[in-house]
């Protein structure tokens, strides 16, 4: 199934993002808090358009059980990823709300969002947007699943919840999205089928790209907009 050639193509950039500077920041409980800040300000942006994005979908799709867990899951969005960002924001010592007043897309995540938008408009069948919206879900979860299975997080560990919280939370979500892409890919040829992995594998960068824009502070540059 193309689901399991997706999964192994993931392979690489998990370990990668992995070995990187954030996770291993979270790890070690050494990130900056200003990573952390830009992190969470692209991020409360990303998953807002995350969603946006599920209910294009849903008026594309013509399966009500597939509309069911569309809208399920952006209600997981709107509502209960922010768990997940309020544990790094206790760390930082700021309310959420007051760290994710300031914030715009990034370079690296605009051009994730955008590759997930690029879809939405311009392809009918929604498996090109799931296959190049499934690495979110999935990378996370497996990330979570390595740290917690290659460290020993104390109790008072400042992000063991961040990494339980993935590591549970959200393995349903991938494996809908790749059962939708499954159905999909059974009906395409070759090349369309290659373009759900070509999707699928740059978003997988993106999402490394995406966790070193935090460490980076990646920032547009500074243009005087009064000339
Ligand atoms: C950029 C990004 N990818 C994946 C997730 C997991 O939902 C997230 N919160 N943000």
């Amino acid at each position: 199934m193309l689901s399991t050639q997706l999964k192994q193509d993931a392979e690489q950039f998990i370990d990668e993002i992995y070995g990187d500077d954030f996770i291993q920041g979270l790890i070690n409980e050494d990130i900056s808090h200003a990573s952390l800040i830009h992190y969470l300000q692209a991020d409360a942006l990303y998953l807002e358009e995350f969603a946006n994005i599920y209910a294009m979908l849903i008026s594309k799709t013509t399966s009500k059980e597939m509309m069911e867990y569309l809208l399920e899951e952006m209600r997981f969005i709107l509502g209960g990823e922010v768990e997940a960002h309020e544990i790094l924001a206790r760390a930082v010592g700021r309310p959420y709300a007051e760290i994710i007043e300031d914030g715009e897309w990034y370079p690296s995540a605009d051009h994730y969002i955008k590759h997930m938008y690029y879809n939405a408009y311009a392809k009918e069948n929604i498996a090109f947007t799931l296959s190049a919206m499934a690495p979110c879900p999935y990378i996370y979860q497996k990330l979570a699943e390595k740290a917690m299975a290659q460290n020993v997080f104390q109790e008072n560990h400042q992000y063991r919840g961040w990494f339980e919280f993935y590591s549970g939370n959200i393995d349903e979500t991938a494996d809908v999205m790749f059962k939708a892409i499954d159905k999909e890919a059974g009906k395409m040829n070759d090349y369309e089928i290659g373009l759900l992995r070509k999707n699928f594998r740059e978003s997988a960068e993106h999402e490394r790209r995406f966790f070193n824009m935090a460490m980076t502070r990646e920032h547009w540059a500074e243009v005087d907009m009064n000339v």
